[in-house]
């Protein structure tokens, strides 16, 4: 039988193919920067959005008129059902992108034959939408839930349309099986330790030779893969380690693709008869590395080695914010965002770091209008935040955070938050202790739990400009905050630079902000070099050359905040 994905067209807005280093044939869909856009902007219809997708779009989003430069080159390319590679700046609009063409896709048949010629059964297709964290998959599950409002005019049951797989929002394993029983819905989102769950407990409730497409998010997060450049015995530990612990994504697509899929790709007739319909792969990430991708496509399995049906999107749409605002991607040099750094000494005085200009641009105001990534698994830290208790804070002698850090933190958002910022803090760090010590400050601070309905999750849509009458600081940690977006955030705090902070990662947090045309500030406060024991060795941490050094690297020129010296 035929693969499914052979018989595709390119359609003719597929875009120009450029010649890939990685194998000629490759539909490589290269920098946005490079290209010049001289006709009118498409609908978002015409590049194969369903109608009533679009529809219920325009009454739902109605900032969201136009395709952003990114959604014009992947959208057509998942409705063809190729292979997608998509790496584009943060804030692109690459998830909320493939959530409208992943709810346009016709459902299938979906059949799995046992033998050759012996059925074994059939089902409507259902598309795997795999998220690193849990508030991720909760905010594209708003989306669906926001937009199913409008598309559904036979009043169906969103579950139909799509369901969601985690852990700690109160459904059980059982609950989530039987809904999947029930409902087979045309989407499912998950976080891999969820999903699993299920693979494992009842690999009927959703069959992997029903799944039509399946998409990871922030896939460099999920995946484990080497760092560049790495020697050739951190090769051999690592293919150890992944021959004996794989993670959840790995353990669920090598379900998706099983072994002689990985072997023996896209060959019509397999040897033993099974001919399943071939598993669409979409992976997606700001930060997706050529070396990574190179393995993904090469070594995984899991990508058809039919070159010519792999789209391959990346790079970068900052050089066309002159011309459209609404193209997003302001974090670093669109000059949107304003980078500033503040340091605490040990007598508590706070300065800006060495280096700081003064602003050219005016100052915000509420009048004014990887491997460097830690296990994000452990989904028990997603139990919701909210609430401490007073043992929690009593067991501690007191908060591990520098005070005077927090309270020029919250001195910035006291005067310039107009509706809501985030706070980001090492991966590790206990974010209960900070929220404890900021409501003390009198911040309305919250944990990043996109369940809490008025405190988080109202801040998923766009509410305009006007000034709340009592801002909100949401407090998360860098691996949860990764593809968040609360559209009227216009601040993001990062307290320290820990070990989990490059440039990369500094891109990331900083990219919550400056998305889509808005103005944003990133302050990191610091404190000044202080040694400190580990056993017997000491060391020193010196932080403000360490946000130095990324700053140098990022280009960035920190801007001097005039509340402080
Ligand atoms: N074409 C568009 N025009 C205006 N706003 C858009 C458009 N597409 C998406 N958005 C808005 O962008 C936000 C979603 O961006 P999204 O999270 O998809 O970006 P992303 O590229 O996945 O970012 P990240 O790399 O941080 O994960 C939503 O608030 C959505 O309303």
């Amino acid at each position: 039988m035929a693969s499914f994905s052979r018989s595709l067209t390119c359609p003719p807005f597929v875009l120009p193919l450029a010649k890939h280093s990685l194998r000629p044939s490759l539909r490589h869909i290269g920098h946005a920067s490079q290209s010049v856009v001289t006709e009118a902007p498409p609908s978002f219809e015409s590049l194969g959005i369903s109608k009533p997708v679009a529809k219920a779009l325009q009454s739902t989003f109605p900032n969201v008129q136009i395709p952003t430069k990114s959604q014009r080159k992947f959208i057509p390319a998942v409705l063809s059902g190729f292979d997608v590679l998509l790496q584009n700046d943060t804030g692109t609009g690459k998830t909320f992108g493939l959530i409208l063409a992943l709810l346009s896709k016709p459902r299938q048949k979906m059949e799995f034959r046992r033998r050759k010629h012996l059925k074994g059964g059939s089902r409507p297709s259902t598309v795997l939408v795999i998220t690193p964290h849990r508030e991720l998959a909760l905010q594209c599950m708003h989306w669906i839930q926001s937009l199913h409002g409008a598309i559904n005019t036979t009043n169906s049951d969103v579950s139909t349309l799509a369901q969601l797989v985690v852990r700690g929002t109160g459904s059980s394993l059982k609950d989530h099986i039987s809904q999947l029983h029930e409902h087979q819905p045309r989407l499912v989102i998950g976080t891999p330790n969820a999903l699993l769950d299920v693979f494992q407990e009842d690999p009927s409730a959703l069959p992997t030779w029903a799944i039509s497409t399946v998409v990871v998010d922030e896939v460099d997060t999920v995946i484990e893969h080497l760092p560049p450049n790495a020697r050739k015995y951190d090769i051999l530990k690592f293919e150890r380690m992944l021959k004996k612990h794989p993670t959840p994504t790995r353990q669920i697509l090598n379900l998706i693709y099983p072994k002689y899929i990985r072997e023996v790709q896209d060959t019509s007739d397999r040897e033993d008869g099974s001919s399943e319909q071939r598993t669409q792969f979409i992976a997606t990430s700001a930060t997706l590395r050529s070396q990574f991708k190179f393995t993904l496509m090469r070594k995984s399995g899991w990508v058809t080695r039919r070159w010519k049906d792999v789209v391959d999107i990346s790079g970068s749409s900052r050089a066309d914010f002159a011309s459209l605002r609404v193209e997003s991607a302001g974090t670093i040099d669109s000059g949107l965002v304003q980078h500033s750094a503040l340091v605490v000494s040990p007598d508590g005085t706070i300065k800006n770091i060495d280096g700081s200009k003064v602003a050219v641009v005016p100052a915000l105001g509420p009048d004014e209008g990887q491997t460097d990534v830690p296990s994000i698994e452990d989904e028990l830290s997603l139990l919701p935040m909210e609430e401490i208790s007073e043992a929690d804070v009593d067991d501690a002698e007191s908060s591990p955070f520098n005070q005077e850090a927090l309270e020029a933190i919250a001195t910035i958002f006291a005067l310039e938050v107009p509706q809501v910022a985030l706070l980001v803090l090492p991966a590790t760090a206990p974010v209960k202790w900070a929220i404890h010590d900021l409501r003390k400050l009198g911040i309305n601070a919250h944990g990043l739990n996109i369940l809490d309905e008025e405190n988080v999750r109202t801040h998923l849509l766009r509410k305009g400009d006007k000034p709340a009458d009592n801002p909100t600081m949401i407090v998360s940690t860098t691996v949860f905050t990764r593809g968040l977006d609360l559209p009227d955030l216009s601040h993001v705090f990062r307290l320290g630079v820990w070990d989990d902070m490059t440039p990369r990662t500094y891109v990331h947090i900083a990219g919550r902000v400056g998305r889509f045309g808005k103005e944003g500030k990133v302050v990191t406060v610091v404190e000044s070099p202080y040694t400190f024991r580990e056993g017997k060795k000491v060391h020193v941490r010196d932080e403000p050359s360490r946000l130095a050094q990324i700053y140098k690297k990022l280009k960035i020129s920190p801007v001097k905040l005039e509340y402080f010296g």
